[in-house]
């Protein structure tokens, strides 16, 4: 039965938001989370843009389409906030990262953190990621059923002890950070959500133990003695008025960022295997790229050069964007798109579902990494409607980052393997939490014959 959000002021020419909230606290949720795509385009049919239901027991109002996401996330009149938001489900494991923070605060910490993620911080971290990936990617075994979502994340989140944390670990204590930091990542999407040993919730409360106790325990040298890697550069960071982080503020943002940066890099890098594997031709085609470029490794300057890379990373993260949904708490009553949105309630942009409207994008279900080609340039049709990064003040702060290492990554196993996957295949895609391939994703590896 259709009910409304909440009646508008009266007076008013707003109109109010409709919807179908089903079940309360459970609404359209299973649904909604094992076919996001589908279930947003049946909702958009139904209502339009602005649309409300039960979603992971809270009254959640989706708003969908490039105009509502801008709305949303530029919010011009601050009535939109992310700490109450993504709080409900990462607080207790990712307290006080940056991503939480609101407002005044949040601009104050981005200011200094903007000071890690300078291109002189970049080209750093690019040297210093570069031995891990030859190492990582000289055990890779090649055969049948090499699973690639598995190695990419192993890959990606040794790199991370590297690149962001800089401190030389043995292999014992590299698995337990690991494997805290696994466990933290995955108590966001326990469906238990209170502290029961043995489950999710409990173990990713110990987990964030064990990190805040290893951070804090290599703090002082990294104030001391400095390097190139991110934990360094965030204790070093200071604004040209003299801010800098304290020690609590470095081990949250320390906590948060090793999060941020390692399931998305993860997934992005699979999406470009998964459409290279099923698109051999555009295999073929970054692989020339890569060899013409002549350089095992390349420099910050050279990514500029892999355009084919690039158009693949952009139609990959416009297929599966990698943070399906930006959630937001209304803080006070407000608009979107001329509806009510009275303060309390949960707004989400549906960033997965958005990069597959019809409306928006020709032919949205077709890998077809041209449509990002300077001739086309599908994005340009609204400054909102690809946007996996996000936007406004909490615009992933990273992009460029992820930017430089799924290339360099892209680049080097170009150079050393091909891989394929059967003609009929399709992979099952996970969309109940961040998106990821339910089999692994398993492809032939070969070596390849160049060098
Ligand atoms: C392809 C890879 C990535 C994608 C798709 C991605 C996506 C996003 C999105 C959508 C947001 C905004 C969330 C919101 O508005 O609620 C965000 C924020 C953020 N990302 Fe990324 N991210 C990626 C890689 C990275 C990397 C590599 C890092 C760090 C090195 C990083 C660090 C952050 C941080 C710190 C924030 C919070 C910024 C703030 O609140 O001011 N991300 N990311």
């Amino acid at each position: 039965m259709t009910g409304v959000l909440a009646p508008p002021p009266q007076g008013s020419d707003l109109k109010p938001v409709p919807g179908v909230p089903g079940i309360p606290y459970i609404g359209n949720t299973l649904a909604v989370m094992r076919d996001p795509i589908g279930q947003a385009r049946k909702r958009y049919d139904a209502y339009g843009p602005v649309a409300w239901g039960w979603l992971l027991g809270q009254r959640t109002c989706t708003v969908q389409g490039p105009e509502a996401a801008e709305a949303v996330l530029v919010n011009r009149d601050k009535a939109f906030a992310n700490g109450p938001a993504w709080s409900y489900f990462i607080g207790p494991f990712f307290n006080r990262g940056i991503m939480l923070l609101d407002f005044e605060e949040h601009l104050h910490h981005r200011r200094i953190m903007q000071q890690a993620f300078t291109k002189a911080r970049l080209r750093a971290y690019m040297d210093a990621m570069a031995p891990g990936i030859v190492k990582g990617l000289d055990a890779w075994e090649p055969g049948q059923g090499f699973k690639v979502y598995d190695h990419v994340k192993q890959l990606t989140l040794d790199l991370a002890v590297d690149v962001f944390m800089g401190v030389e670990l043995d292999r014992a204590e590299r698995d337990r950070v690991n494997g805290a930091f696994i466990d933290a990542v995955r108590a966001g999407t326990a469906y238990v959500r209170f502290p029961v040993p043995g489950l999710r919730w409990h173990k990713g409360l110990r987990a964030r133990k064990v990190l805040e106790e290893f951070f804090y325990r290599h703090l002082p040298a990294k104030r001391r003695d400095g390097g190139d890697d991110l934990f360094a550069a965030l204790c070093q960071a200071e604004t040209d008025d003299g801010h800098r982080f304290t020690d609590e503020d470095v081990v949250n943002h320390m906590i948060f960022a090793l999060m941020a940066a390692h399931d998305t890099t993860t997934i992005t890098l699979t999406t470009m295997a998964y459409h290279l594997a099923k698109y051999p031709e555009w295999q073929e085609r970054l692989r020339d790229e890569s060899l013409a470029l002549a350089k095992p490794q390349p420099d910050y300057e050279d990514l500029d050069a892999f355009t084919g890379i690039d158009m693949v990373m952009k139609e990959s993260l416009r297929m599966v964007a990698p943070v399906p949904a930006l959630p937001r708490k209304v803080v006070k009553d407000t608009s979107i798109l001329g509806y009510h949105v009275p303060a309390g309630t949960v707004v989400v942009v549906p960033m997965l579902s958005n990069h597959h409207m019809a409306q928006w994008w020709p032919d949205p279900e077709r890998f077809d990494p041209e449509r990002f080609s300077p001739e086309r340039r599908e994005d340009k049709v609204h400054k909102y409607a690809w946007a996996p990064f996000g936007g406004g003040a909490h615009k992933c702060i990273g992009l460029h980052f992820a930017g430089m290492q799924v290339k360099t990554i892209l680049h080097q196993v170009l150079q050393r393997y091909r891989w394929s996957v059967p003609a009929r295949y399709e992979w099952p895609l996970d969309t109940t939490s961040l998106p990821s391939p339910k089999d692994g994703l398993p492809v032939r590896l070969d070596r390849s014959e160049q060098p």
